[in-house]
Parts: structure tokens; C-alpha cells; sequence
């Protein structure tokens, strides 16, 4: 059996995938708003819930963004997370009506922090593992704790030896 290929070493998610996906996300938001099934405003985590939310916004028609910055990975290590910028909380409050969205969970630990801050806030994301699932009110895949997400905007399009390569 050959080492895994590159692009079968994680879970590879193109711009085409997570538009999609954020979409799927946004219809199952539809409508589930506390204010006759409207949202007051969309909250993204930085940096990577900022492409879900704009697409969410979008297509919930909420005008009103904000986001709150969280550092946790140095690339695949993780940290003790931080809240390194905080959104409006006038606006925002104990997170009533406010959708929370960022890119995908994993060990929940993001999210705990972010959470305790809204308490009330409904919490989307794009992709969950098993571990932090719990943390997230709505979520569009399921992938297994030990697959590490790609997203496009750390990837680049490569070439990829043939299975059978040449020597
Ligand atoms: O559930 P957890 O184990 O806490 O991990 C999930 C978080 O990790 C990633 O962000 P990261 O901290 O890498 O920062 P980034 O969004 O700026 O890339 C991802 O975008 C989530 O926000
Ligand atoms: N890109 C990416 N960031 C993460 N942060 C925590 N888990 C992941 C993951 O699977 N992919
Ligand atoms: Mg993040």
C-alpha cells in the first residue's frame, strides 16, 4: 500500500464546496430567528468565519455584521484561545437574536469562549468534529475528529503524482 497522496490526506474543501455548503447552512437558519423568525445580526469568528457569515448575511439579507477575533491554532497546534477583539456589545447584549458563525468546530474550545460572551446567541458553523458538536446549535457536515479541514483559502492548486507514477 503507497503513502496517502497529498490530497487524500484531509478533507479538501473548495470555494465552490464551502459556497455551497454556507448556503445550505443559511436555508437552515431561514426563518428560526426569535423576532418572527428574523436574525438581528451576524457575528463572524475570525478569520475563518468570515467567508460563512458574508455568504449567511447574504442570504438572510442581515445588513448588520460583526466579529469577534479569537486566537487559539498556530497552525495545527492549539493554544490556550483568546477573545483579541470583542464585537459591539451594545448591540449584540446576552446574544439574543444573534447568529454566531464561523467555519467549523473541533475541540469546542473556540466556541466555550466565544459563548460565554453571548450567552444567548444561536451558534452555526459550516463543518463539526464529534468533540465540539456539542458546542454548536447548527452545523451543515459532520467530519471525523482526526480529519483536518482544508479551506480554500489555505490551498493552492498543485500537481499530483498519477497513483501509478512514473520512476
Ligand atoms: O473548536 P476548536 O478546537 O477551538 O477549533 C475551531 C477553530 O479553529 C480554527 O480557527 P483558528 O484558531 O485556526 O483561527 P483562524 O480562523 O484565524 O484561522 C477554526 O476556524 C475555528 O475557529
Ligand atoms: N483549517 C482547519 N483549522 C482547524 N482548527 C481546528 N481544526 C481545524 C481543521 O480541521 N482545519
Ligand atoms: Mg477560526
Amino acid at each position: 500500500m503507497q503513502d496517502r497522496l497529498p490530497h487524500e490526506k484531509g478533507f479538501h474543501v473548495s470555494w465552490d464546496q464551502l459556497h455551497r455548503d454556507a448556503r445550505a447552512l443559511a436555508w437552515r437558519l431561514d426563518g428560526h430567528g426569535p423576532d418572527n423568525g428574523n436574525w438581528k445580526a451576524v457575528v463572524a469568528i475570525t478569520r475563518g468565519g468570515m467567508a460563512p457569515a458574508m455568504i449567511v448575511a447574504r442570504e438572510l439579507d442581515i445588513r448588520t455584521v460583526d466579529t469577534i477575533s479569537v486566537k487559539s491554532y498556530n497552525h495545527q497546534t492549539q493554544a490556550d484561545p483568546k477573545v483579541i477583539k470583542f464585537p459591539d456589545m451594545a448591540l449584540v447584549g446576552d446574544g439574543t437574536g444573534v447568529l454566531i458563525v464561523d467555519d467549523l468546530v473541533d475541540t469546542g474550545r473556540t466556541l466555550e469562549v466565544v459563548r460565554a460572551h453571548m450567552p444567548k446567541a444561536h451558534v452555526a458553523t459550516v463543518y463539526a468534529k464529534p468533540q465540539g458538536r456539542n458546542q454548536v446549535d447548527s452545523f451543515i457536515t459532520e467530519v471525523s475528529q482526526d480529519t483536518w479541514i482544508f479551506f480554500p483559502w489555505d490551498m493552492a492548486l498543485q500537481y499530483v503524482q498519477p497513483y501509478r507514477g512514473v520512476d
